[in-house]
């Protein structure tokens, strides 16, 4: 739990420049007393300017630091150094640098110098600097603190200037509600959220608009792959369709092959045949020729036969005669020899036509050729081959027409295939353009679904954030309102006001139910009344401090740290009393809350004894000028 440890303080101020003034802060209340102009309000300057860098009120150009004409110095540097315990539990100091210089026209600059701020061990800061930046150690420490600059300002922290905020005017008041509630951080975080979701939705449009024309393209891509599929599947059915027609082909090329080759044997014997009835029927002609010559030659044979002999009866009767007349006929003998000699001259032309006797040995021979071939024919057996014959003309025309039927299965399959093929290119060349469209549509469809459910879950976000906001506030607010009535009852002496609260309205303005505007009222029987220019000035200044206590309670969870300064002022002596001991409860109540740290700063000597006799704390802190009019801490003991 964050608490206050040790103020170290150089040059600020009344402080000197040239001494450190120490304080340290007790638990659970430290009490500072001191004259008016003592020095007392510087402390709490400080402890707000080390914790958020905030100078007070009205001192740009360097009215917080030393004034060097005081300090007889052209240049005074101040620090401030501030132990505490983080949230975490964590030991911690900060220190701050500035410096102020005085030109030689009298004006006066101020600087911030490097500060650092670090885990502390023994009295220095320890190896492992959180940082040295001013604007990184305003962030950082408040977050080491576990309260918000808000609250560290305006209820931690807050001048004694400022004290009076919470009866301020309306706007004021809201900037403070506001900035405690951290309303804006909310409000800016759910614009952001809504701005976002605006964006997204936008984006989210075009990127529909991007998948549906991917869903398009993937549809064609589809369609292509399908038909890519389809070819592929029709190529390879008709590939398998062509090769088994090519086979089938084969066979039956081979089956007609063998089939004709094997009708060759009756074609051969009707070859033969044919062959041998045409050499038949040639022998038959020459014969019939030899017959006729025959015929002719035996009716001369015989004519000549009868002839000779009737010639050689003649002859030889003649020759009786003639030999007896052979004298006489000498002259006739001559005659009768030449008769003879033409009758031997026909005899041999006989013998000639004889020798055609040998075509009649060549006609028998004829015929026993014709025989011959015949008997060859009709070894052959014809009705077989007859058989063959038909049987062949039936089926080879049939295996015939088949084996063309394939041929031209065959070709179409191979023209098919071939187009099919052409079509599967041109197909594919249209597809290598949707190449990556899968993985595009998948992220495209990823990048929407994303986007659609991130949408959803900002509406989600900011709807909840909304009401988050609201809930938060309302819960907040009751429990401060609790916190003052409680506060209010115990402390308040007076009897016209039984107690006071802050409203929260909606801001019409604004339109939006998460801005409101504040107001602190008083009630007096069931009557409520705006306190604001109605109050009193002790009113005033209880109000503020409860106030201020209810929200350090509230929203200073990790905190308990409250600086009042001065918060007897304007209080008449009964509720100063009656603060003492509203005070003291609160101490005792919550002494043992390891972050509970209450630091009290009063002028006010009978409101420090008052606290002094609850023996809620052993020492208090005096502040004093010493005789250089330097501001000095002292540590009392009570009593
Ligand atoms: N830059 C400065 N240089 C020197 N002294 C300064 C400077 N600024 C303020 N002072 C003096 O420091 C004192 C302011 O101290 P501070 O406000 O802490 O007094 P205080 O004890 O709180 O008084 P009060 O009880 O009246 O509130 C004043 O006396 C003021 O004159």
């Amino acid at each position: 739990m964050a608490s206050l440890n040790k103020l170290a303080i150089r040059g600020i101020r009344s402080f000197d420049d040239k001494n450190i003034s120490v304080i340290e802060f007790f638990t659970p209340v430290t009490v500072i007393v001191g004259h008016n102009g003592s020095g007392k309000t510087t402390i709490i300057e400080c402890l707000k300017y080390a914790s958020t860098g905030d100078q007070p009120p009205n001192t740009r150009g360097g009215a917080f630091i030393h004034d060097p004409k005081m300090a007889n110095e052209k240049e005074v540097k101040a620090q401030v150094k501030l132990r505490f315990r983080a949230a975490n539990g964590s030991r911690m100091l900060a220190i701050r640098n500035l410096s102020v210089s005085v030109k030689k026209t009298g004006a006066m600059t101020m600087k911030t110098l490097e500060g650092v701020l670090g885990p502390l061990v023994t009295s220095k800061v320890q190896r492992g600097v959180i940082s040295t930046k001013c604007a990184e150690m305003d962030v950082e420490i408040p977050q080491l603190l576990g309260v918000s600059k808000a609250v560290l300002e305006n209820v931690i922290f807050c001048h004694q200037e400022d004290s009076y905020w919470p009866l301020a005017e309306p706007s004021t008041l809201k900037k403070k509600f506001d900035d405690i509630f951290e309303a804006t951080k909310y409000t800016k975080a759910l614009d952001a959220i809504r701005g976002l979701r605006k964006d997204k939705v936008a984006e989210l449009k075009t990127e529909k608009a991007k998948l549906e024309g991917l869903s398009k393209e993937k549809a064609t891509a589809d369609s292509l792959r399908n038909k890519l599929s389809d070819l592929t599947a029709d190529i390879a059915q008709n590939s398998i369709e062509l090769d088994q027609k090519r086979e089938e082909l084969r066979l039956q090329t081979d089956s007609n092959k063998k089939f004709y080759e094997s009708s060759t044997k009756f074609r051969e014997i009707y070859i033969k045949v044919d062959g041998l009835n045409s050499t038949k029927k040639h022998y038959q002609e020459e014969l019939d020729a030899l017959k006729e010559n025959l015929h002719e030659l035996a009716g001369i044979h015989m004519f000549v036969k009868a002839k000779r002999a009737r010639a050689l009866e003649d002859c030889n009767t003649k020759i009786d005669e003639l030999d007896a007349e052979i004298a006489q006929f000498g002259q006739q003998l001559e005659g009768a020899r030449k008769e003879l000699s033409a009758i031997e001259k026909e005899i041999n032309e006989s013998n000639a036509t004889v020798s055609n006797l040998r075509d009649n040995i060549r006609a028998r021979k004829l015929v026993q050729d014709i025989a011959k071939t015949q008997a060859e024919i009709d070894e052959y057996d014809l009705e077989e081959a007859a058989k063959a014959k038909r049987l062949f003309e039936e089926k080879y025309q049939l295996e015939q027409e088949k084996q063309t039927q394939l041929q031209s299965t065959v070709a179409r399959l191979g023209g098919s295939i071939e187009s099919l093929q052409q079509q599967l290119e041109v197909r594919k060349e249209e597809f290598n353009k949707y190449n990556a469209i899968n993985s595009q549509y998948r992220e495209q469809l990823v990048t929407v679904k994303l986007s659609d459910m991130a949408n959803a879950d900002l509406e989600k976000y900011a709807k909840a954030l909304d009401s988050a906001i609201m809930k938060y506030h309302s819960l907040k607010m009751e429990e401060v309102n609790d916190t003052m009535r409680h506060l209010w009852n115990k402390t308040y002496q007076g009897t016209d006001i039984d107690g006071i609260k802050i409203c929260s309205d909606d801001d019409k303005n604004t339109g939006t139910k998460r801005s409101y505007n504040y107001r602190v009222v008083m009630t007096k029987d069931q009557v409520e009344m705006d306190m604001r220019g109605r109050c009193s000035a002790g009113q005033k200044m209880l109000a503020s401090i409860i106030i201020r206590l209810a929200l350090a309670d509230s929203f200073g969870q990790n905190c308990g740290i409250l600086a009042l300064d001065e918060p007897t002022n304007a209080l008449d002596t009964e509720n100063i009393d009656a603060l003492a001991s509203s005070l003291i409860d609160i101490i005792n109540e919550r002494k043992n809350h390891a972050n509970f740290q209450l630091v009290i700063i009063t002028h006010d000597e009978s409101f420090l004894r008052k606290l002094g006799q609850s023996n809620v704390m052993e020492y208090y802190w005096r502040v004093s000028r010493d005789p250089r009019q330097k501001s000095i801490i002292e540590r009392h003991r009570f009593g």
